[in-house]
């Protein structure tokens, strides 16, 4: 069966890295489509008619359809990646901020999505991510939408743990769950190392103690003012080495801040995390990934979104069990959840924010 794929937002720095990399993967055949969405503006038309050109010089030995859509509501696919929106800058300088001018975007790109393809699956990436979710899982069928910074946040970890045991990626399977955000948890009981070097699992279990002497969010808060200032003082070499040296699940709340601010985006991790998971749900071979989704009790009794393992097909995503977790763990799933629902109400209860201004959303 032929593969669509649409990227709204693909003139934005994830959207158009996650095309190249979609095309670099040769996942689309030639009798496959992508489409790069833009929002309606000339401007952002025009960019992408560049950016297709661009990539079919680069990929079209391939011969897989790129399209350009100037609209929104002109989208046909069955897999749509949301990239679009704002993010952090001097302007919003807070997620929150993000929240309140995201929040008319999702609205209206569900509500298009929803008349004009609501069988598609919808990868959700702008942020926040679990608004976004909230939002499309509202006005679309709740189990064919997730969002990928679950993903995202666990391939850090997997490669944080990685670095420290000094082995690859490859050999490290981590899950982060909960919040793409401050309330995220990484589960040292889910870490699995693949190696079958004993002093690997030494290392390993040596790392697990050190971590859990001192609780996670003491140890985040130590160093998270000092690099936040640090970055704001442009000084990202040494907020990048008070990162090096944080212990694995610390190291991922910090160095992606720094990485976005120090680049505007995170385009190729981010890029990266998505095309897993749109591999996982094509191969629809029950590989557990991780997403927020909306959860109705499915997993611990959860109401609301939240990040979780999930295996993916096109139809949709499916929970897997928890009933492995912690104590303290669950327990910090649980907090995670009820932070999200509080965030989610209150940008919900906000007045709707004017027209973002023309230089934004221009392209
Ligand atoms: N989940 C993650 O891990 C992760 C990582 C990086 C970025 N993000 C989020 O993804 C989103 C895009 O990030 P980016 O770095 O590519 O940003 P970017 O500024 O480079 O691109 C933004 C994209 O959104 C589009 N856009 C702007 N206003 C719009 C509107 N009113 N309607 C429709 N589209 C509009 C732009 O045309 C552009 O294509 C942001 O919300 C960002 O916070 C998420």
């Amino acid at each position: 069966m032929p593969i669509s794929m649409a990227i709204i937002g693909a003139s934005g720095a994830v959207g158009s890295t996650l095309a190249a990399q979609v095309l670099r993967s040769q996942l689309l055949e030639p009798c496959d489509r992508l489409q790069l969405v833009g929002h309606g503006s000339a401007a952002s038309e025009g960019k992408l008619l560049g950016t297709r050109i661009d990539l079919l010089d680069a990929f079209d030995d391939e011969r897989v359809e790129i399209e350009v859509v100037p609209k929104i509501i002109d989208v046909d696919a069955d897999i749509v990646v949301i990239a679009a929106g704002v993010g952090l800058s001097l302007k919003r300088t807070n997620r929150r901020d993000v929240a309140i001018a995201n929040r008319s975007i999702f609205e209206k790109i569900a509500d298009e999505c929803a008349s004009r393809v609501p069988d598609a699956l919808f990868i959700v990436v702008s942020n926040p991510v679990e608004l976004g979710v909230d939002i499309f899982a509202s006005r679309l069928e709740r189990r064919r939408v997730f969002g990928m910074g679950a993903q995202q946040d666990s391939l850090r970890f997997a490669r944080a743990i990685a670095k420290d045991l000094g082995i690859s990626r490859r050999q490290v399977r981590a899950s982060v769950l909960g919040e793409h955000g401050q309330s995220m948890v990484p589960l040292w009981s889910a870490v699995e190392v693949l190696a079958s070097s004993p002093d690997v699992h030494r290392a390993l279990d040596q790392l697990k103690e050190e971590c859990a002497r001192t609780p996670l969010r003491e140890r985040v808060a130590a160093i998270q003012p000092l690099i936040i200032e640090l970055v704001r003082a442009g000084e990202v070499p040494e907020a990048y080495e008070i990162a090096r040296h944080a212990l694995p699940d610390a190291r991922i709340f910090v160095e992606p801040f720094i990485t976005a601010r120090s680049m505007h985006s995170t385009p190729n991790a981010t890029s990266n995390a998505t095309l897993q998971c749109i591999v996982a749900a094509l191969a629809c071979d029950h590989r557990r990934v991780h997403g927020q989704v909306l959860l109705e009790g499915e997993v611990l009794d959860l109401h609301g979104t939240c990040g979780v393992p999930i295996t993916l097909s096109r139809d949709g995503w499916h929970p897997e069990p928890l009933d492995w977790l912690e104590a303290c763990e669950k327990e910090m799933l649980l907090n995670a959840a009820a932070s999200i629902r509080d965030f989610t109400l209150d940008v919900l209860s906000q007045p709707q924010p004017p027209e973002l201004e023309l230089e934004e959303a221009t392209i």
